[in-house]
């Protein structure tokens, strides 16, 4: 078990390059099932999500190789659809299986997914999906059963009554070798949507209108395998601009698309932080004068609620009161607490973090209760003069690459180290 340990108070400088997106990532690996040959995906992030994936598709018989940032991904030795718990309670997007179990063998056996703990997260609307296309569900003891009648679903129209993420791509995968055509209303409009849609469409599908809120699907009876390339991670390049800014420092982010960070742009212009976009980077000049903002998430193109605790973490610098409401999660505020113990002023009311700007924040041992707490705390932890100590690195390692080689080579003071014996025991 580790730790970071963060010397605060130096301004981030330089550049850094963006990873592929970890929201595609695990949406395109179980994609990659479904080709009658080898799919190769590249940009591929090293993250503990990816290698979990790795792991289970090795374990569900795939032929699986994972070399630098490129997986090959043949499903064709797979012969079974069980994988009723163990790995994939380790990430959220091990759901993804379902679907791309269910269109690959007509059946799909898979325990309840695990994830980020942002208060309740239920599946409804992946089931009410499966279900509309004519699948059976049951969920005996955790374990999902999915099975289509006689083998193969039948497309359908389906009304997705909130926007969600997973349920469009799960229904876009399930659909995409079912019988005739399946409408998606109400669909997610992620670009991770989008980057899923191109992969299965190269792979020979049939699916038209991903990005908008209306997604047509013509099943088709095989795909290929193909190559692809990961769209690169909206959500790392937000905390490293929202990092840069809370530093007063200025960076580069490279490999970018400045199009998938409008909201959060805008959200940083309208604090007083100076951001300059080009083609495939964005420049984050901070400094120091920031003015209190509200932000309400949703989803995209809206604010997205995986930036909400590191905006939080920003805006606790700022002077004046700001709002920060997360319309997506209501009980995504754990890192709340942690940033108080830094000195922070603010509180939770509600859905909403009401912040009281200003504050000097000081250095403090943390725990990251979730991803993006612990990147909340990190920024926090750069940002004071003092030193933190981050636990619960577990959290992060789901989702950001060589998180800290990339901010030694921005200048930061930041080192990862075991934890101590009672620190151990302490856990
Ligand atoms: C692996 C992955 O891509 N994770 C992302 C995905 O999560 P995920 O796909 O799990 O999130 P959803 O978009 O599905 O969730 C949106 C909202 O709908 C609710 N809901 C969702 C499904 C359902 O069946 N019933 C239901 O009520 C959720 O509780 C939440 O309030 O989108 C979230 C919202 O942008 C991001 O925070 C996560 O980083
Ligand atoms: C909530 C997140 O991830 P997951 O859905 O995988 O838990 C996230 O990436 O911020």
């Amino acid at each position: 078990m580790e730790k970071l340990i963060i010397n605060g108070g130096t301004p981030l400088q330089g550049s850094v390059t963006i990873s592929g997106a970890k929201n595609s990532a695990v949406a395109l690996v179980p994609a990659a099932l479904l080709a009658d040959g080898p799919v190769v995906i590249e940009n591929l992030p090293h993250i503990q999500d990816v290698e979990i994936y790795h792991e289970l598709l090795r374990e569900m018989g795939a032929d699986v190789l994972f070399e630098d940032d490129w997986m090959e991904v043949d499903g064709r030795p797979m012969k079974s659809m069980l994988m009723p718990n163990g790995r994939v309670k380790k990430l959220r997007a091990s759901y993804y299986l379902w679907g791309a179990l269910l269109a690959k063998f007509g059946e799909a056996r898979v325990g309840l997914p695990g994830g980020c703990d942002l208060g309740p997260r239920p599946v409804d609307l992946h089931i009410k999906g499966f279900e509309a296309l004519g699948a059976k569900v049951t969920n005996k003891n955790g374990v999902m059963t999915i099975q289509a009648p006689n083998g193969r679903l039948k497309g359908a129209r389906i009304y997705l009554d909130l926007v969600s993420v997973g349920a469009t791509i799960n229904i876009m995968l399930a659909a995409s070798k079912a019988e005739g055509v399946t409408i998606i209303e109400n669909a997610a409009r992620e670009p991770e949507i989008v980057d899923v849609a191109t992969l299965l469409n190269n792979m020979g599908a049939n699916i038209k209108g991903a990005g908008t809120d209306l997604i047509r699907i013509q099943g088709v009876d095989r795909l290929r395998g193909c190559r692809h390339t990961i769209i690169p991670d909206r959500i790392e390049a937000g905390t490293y601009m929202i990092a840069a800014a809370a530093t007063n420092g200025s960076v580069t982010l490279e490999n970018v698309i400045p199009k998938h960070l409008e909201s959060v742009t805008a959200k940083l212009r309208e604090i007083g932080v100076d951001v300059l976009e080009m083609d495939d980077c964005i420049q984050v000049n901070g400094n120091g004068q920031y003015r209190s903002i509200d932000v309400k998430t949703s989803p995209y193109p809206g604010f997205p609620t995986d930036l909400q605790q590191p905006i939080t973490t920003l805006l606790t610098l700022a002077s004046g009161s700001s709002i920060v409401t997360d319309n997506i999660y209501s009980a995504r505020f754990r890192h709340v607490d942690e940033l108080r113990r830094m000195g922070a002023n603010l509180k939770i009311e509600g859905r909403s973090a009401i912040i009281e700007g200003g504050s000097q924040l000081n250095g403090a041992k943390v725990v990251a209760s979730d991803l993006r707490a612990g990147a909340a705390l990190v920024i926090a932890g750069l940002a004071t003069n003092g030193v933190t100590e981050v636990e619960g690195l577990e959290h992060i390692d789901r989702g950001y690459e060589n998180l800290v080689s990339k901010l030694q080579s921005l200048g930061a003071n930041v080192r990862r180290v075991s934890l101590g014996e009672k620190e151990r025991q302490q856990q």
